[in-house]
């Protein structure tokens, strides 16, 4: 049985920061949202976890492996090199959707994103070290087959975003509503999703379905592990099955 850990990260009252005095340089805020990204997925990813930039204001996490003083040293680093702070809500479930309304619970309750007199809140509880399994995490590595020969040499690089996005939109609704998994476009053409316990069936139904919707074909990996990053990375290796076998869901375990 899984049991994700998920943390919310929300970048305190950023809204009004962003236009306060007023209104800062586009290239800035990008640069400064992808930097505070960077560092925190190599914090997480030195811990064993997967960030997922998301929306870049709140990103996701898949947290396995780090406890809340983990969580209270990332708050601490963060505050002291960047203009901004990160409010964190932390909790598990069997479901990735539910440990994310969870976390999330945790943070709104603690008052609105852009309440100014809300800043680094930590809440929620971290997965205790002695309950961990090998079977805490399943990811879920998708991949377009064939993009390079499909869109990237075929397509301008922008129609080519277009095709991938529409495979992405649909398997993430898709993963949301029928398999309570959590789904984040990673680069290139790769998704990488969080999943409560799955079967081959239900990868082979959400591949078809998007075949079916939007003409996307997907090869995926699933792994399983203690962590994030033992679940992804089995998930890689299953993915070169994929491709070395010509089939496309291998489950590694
Ligand atoms: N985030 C992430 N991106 C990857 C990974 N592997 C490949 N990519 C990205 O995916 C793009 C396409 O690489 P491939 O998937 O190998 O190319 P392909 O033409 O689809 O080949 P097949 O998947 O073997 O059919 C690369 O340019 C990278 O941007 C990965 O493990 N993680």
């Amino acid at each position: 049985m899984t049991n994700t850990q998920v943390t919310l990260v929300q970048i305190d009252n950023y809204g009004p920061w962003t236009v306060t005095p007023e209104p800062r340089r586009e290239a800035d805020l990008q640069t400064m949202q992808s930097r505070l990204y960077a560092d925190i997925s190599q914090f997480v990813g030195n811990r064993g976890g997967y960030t997922f930039f998301t929306r870049f204001d709140n990103m996701i996490a898949v947290t396995n492996g780090l406890d809340l003083e983990d969580h209270a040293l990332l708050q601490e680093s963060v505050g002291n090199r960047y203009p901004v702070t990160l409010s964190l809500g932390v909790a598990a479930d069997a479901s990735p959707v539910q440990a994310l309304a969870d976390a999330t619970a945790r943070v709104q309750d603690a008052g609105s994103a852009q309440d100014e007199d809300r800043r680094e809140c930590l809440e929620g509880r971290a997965v205790d070290a002695t309950d961990r399994t090998a079977e805490d995490v399943q990811i879920a590595h998708f991949d377009v087959i064939n993009a390079t020969g499909t869109y990237t040499d075929e397509l301008n690089a922008f129609d080519t975003f277009i095709e991938i996005e529409q495979g992405y939109a649909e398997l993430m609704r898709h993963m949301r509503h029928a398999h309570e998994s959590l789904s984040f476009f990673v680069g290139g053409d790769n998704i990488i999703v969080t999943c409560p316990d799955l079967d081959e069936g239900d990868y082979e139904e959400a591949i078809y379905h998007v075949e079916e919707a939007v003409d996307v074909e997907l090869q995926v990996g699933v792994g399983r592990g203690e962590c994030a990053h033992d679940a992804g990375f089995a998930a890689k290796h299953a993915l070169e099955t994929c491709r070395s076998d010509g089939t496309r869901v291998e489950l590694e375990w």
